[in-house]
């Protein structure tokens, strides 16, 4: 069997939060509104650590932050549906993003009910219901490594991204494209 020395001990010098971030903000991605519903409540935070990880079974990855108030929520529920936003939802996606009552953050956008009970919101540009199957603690924040069970497709190709502390529309047209 390989094994794979590590690059890294743990003592070795750790890269500064600050550079980390600062670095981070030049990967971009898509952003999305991860819901949640059911005995401990509906709860929903705006959220760009998102991927796909398998297609079989479906199944995708949300990163969550521990300190974050929605966090009890998501981990009583066990159920989410990641909802991905068009370039229509900045406002939405700032709602979402913190600090403002939860209420206010549903109140300002149309829900549908999914398979699961999560949130879906009616003019996403795609929605995955799920089920948290697996959670993994890593740092500040839960890995939710969650299967599929719904997927519902909106009426637009364009997705709202998140580069440079800004947002952005991802869609057309393709850098390919003559
Ligand atoms: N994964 C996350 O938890 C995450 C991701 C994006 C943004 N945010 C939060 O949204 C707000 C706005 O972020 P911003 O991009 O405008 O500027 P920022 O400088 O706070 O963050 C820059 C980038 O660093 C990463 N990042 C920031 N905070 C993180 C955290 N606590 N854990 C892991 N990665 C993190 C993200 O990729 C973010 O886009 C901030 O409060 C930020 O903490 C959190
Ligand atoms: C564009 C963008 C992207 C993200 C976020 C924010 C914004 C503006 N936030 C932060 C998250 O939305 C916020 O902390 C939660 O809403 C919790 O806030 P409250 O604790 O409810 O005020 C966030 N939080 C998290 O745990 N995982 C993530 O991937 C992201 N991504």
């Amino acid at each position: 069997m390989n094994t794979i020395q590590p690059h890294f001990s743990p003592g070795d010098q750790m890269v500064d939060r600050d550079l980390f971030r600062s670095a981070m903000a030049s990967v971009g991605a898509a952003v999305h509104i991860v819901t949640t519903d059911g005995a401990a409540g509906r709860a929903g935070f705006a959220a760009t650590a998102i991927c796909s990880v398998s297609d079989t079974p479906p199944t995708l990855l949300v990163c969550l932050n521990r300190s974050s108030s929605v966090y009890q929520a998501f981990k009583e529920n066990g159920v989410l549906t990641v909802n991905t936003l068009t370039p229509s939802h900045t406002v939405l996606s700032g709602l979402f993003g913190g600090k403002t009552p939860m209420e206010e953050r549903f109140a300002a956008a149309r829900w549908l009910k999914g398979e699961t009970g999560a949130p879906v919101l009616a003019d996403a540009a795609v929605s995955f219901d799920c089920i948290i199957d697996t959670r993994v603690p890593s740092g500040t924040h839960d890995v939710l490594f969650c299967r599929v069970v719904m997927v519902r497709e909106g009426q637009t190709d364009d997705v709202l991204a998140y580069h440079q502390r800004r947002y952005h529309r991802l869609g057309q047209p393709s850098l390919l494209e003559g």
